[in-house]
């Protein structure tokens, strides 16, 4: 699908990155970047090492203290000995690239509505202001759990073998998510469960197939604007060889090297509020490059949009007060926010009210 613009009650349809790709066309002036409010604009990165965590370890107390550092800093590292398998992960590799070479009107089949808040199916972000810079990709989003949330007809039945790997996938990585969910309690040595408790059993998941086609300006050009996510923890598969994904730390973007059989977690706003500040929700992006295509796969985990999470209670004290309020339904103010510009956490920042008046 076509990217839809919604804007001053017209409904238009710009030519979609994939028919541009096709053509060989440049990037119109809507994808260029001209300022940057999250983040320095230059598409250049420096090298600095991720830190790894061996998941087999994260019972031991130095692979806990590791964990933590890493996800007070910089809110990500890259997971190794999660026990999934090369050939696995090839799979969801290639399956998924199949999709993407289907032709336009087989993905069409499984389109995404244009409203603002219907974000699975097959197309790209819905604009909503003219001033919007679109980003160079096309992606797949689907819900995985809870099982009742999946729309069966947006799930491609080409390639045949779409929908198996991807419920293999999701059982898979959501094994993984719980244990790493746990281990990030017990590292800041709250109970384990105590992350989980909050989504009251209505932990929900989402998958995001993103694809970058080639680009003939990835100076000027992204594959993903800067962006934290939203939900609490993402694992994200990145293209056996092709990098593109850089993460901000101490202000300046880092390039996260892929390692074939590592996952890239970082961790997305609501873990930042639920540690109370203490876990980071780092900005990142993606440029795009002129040689070669890319495909990641991304899996967010997030509670039920009705329930109400926040800082857990054990974490809030004198020396260090409550940072944010309770929140509902926070992927919509996270929308909102960034299409204003506006640093979506800095619009739940909990402010403390004097009793005197
Ligand atoms: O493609 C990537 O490496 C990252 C994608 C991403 O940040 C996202 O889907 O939220
Ligand atoms: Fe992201």
């Amino acid at each position: 699908m076509a990217a839809t613009v919604v804007f001053a009650g017209k409904q238009s349809l710009p030519k979609s990155v994939q028919e541009m790709a096709i053509n060989g066309d440049e990037p119109p002036q809507e994808f260029i970047v001209k300022e940057s409010k999250f983040g320095p604009k230059e598409t250049s990165a420096i090298s600095i090492p991720i830190p790894i965590i061996d998941v087999r370890l994260l019972s031991s107390e130095d692979e806990l203290e590791k964990l933590r550092s890493a996800l007070s800093s910089g809110g990500c590292f890259q997971a190794v000995g999660h026990g999934i398998s090369s050939a696995f992960l090839d799979r969801v590799r290639e399956v998924g690239k199949r999709f993407f070479t289907l032709s336009m009107e087989e993905k069409e089949k499984y389109a995404r509505a244009p409203a603002v808040t219907d974000s699975e199916g097959y197309g790209n972000d819905v604009i909503v202001s003219e001033k919007q810079v679109r980003d160079w990709n096309y992606r797949l989003a689907l819900d995985v759990y809870p099982q009742h949330r999946r729309k069966p007809a947006l799930w491609p039945q080409n390639p045949s073998d779409f929908s198996e790997m991807l419920d293999e996938y999701s059982t898979k990585i959501k094994l993984l998510m719980d244990v790493l969910l746990k281990a990030m309690a017990k590292s800041l040595n709250l109970e384990e469960g105590c992350f989980l408790k909050q989504f009251a059993d209505r932990e929900m998941m989402h998958s995001r197939f993103n694809y970058y086609p080639r680009c003939s300006k990835p100076d000027l050009v992204l594959g993903v604007k800067p962006h934290t996510d939203s939900g609490t923890v993402t694992i994200l598969l990145q293209d056996r060889e092709v990098e593109g994904l850089q993460i901000l730390i101490d202000d300046k973007w880092v390039n996260v090297p892929t390692i074939p059989d590592a996952f890239v977690v970082n961790l997305g706003d609501q873990m930042q509020i639920m540690s109370n500040g203490i876990f980071k929700s780092p900005l990142h992006r993606v440029v795009t490059n002129t040689e070669k295509l890319r495909m990641s796969v991304a899996m967010f985990n997030l509670p039920d949009p009705e329930i109400e999470i926040g800082p857990v209670d054990n974490l809030i004290d004198e020396k260090r007060p409550r940072l944010y309020q309770n929140v509902k339904d926070y992927n919509v103010i996270h929308y909102k926010c960034y299409q204003e510009g506006i640093v979506p956490l800095e619009a739940i920042k909990f402010v403390q009210h004097s009793d005197q008046n």
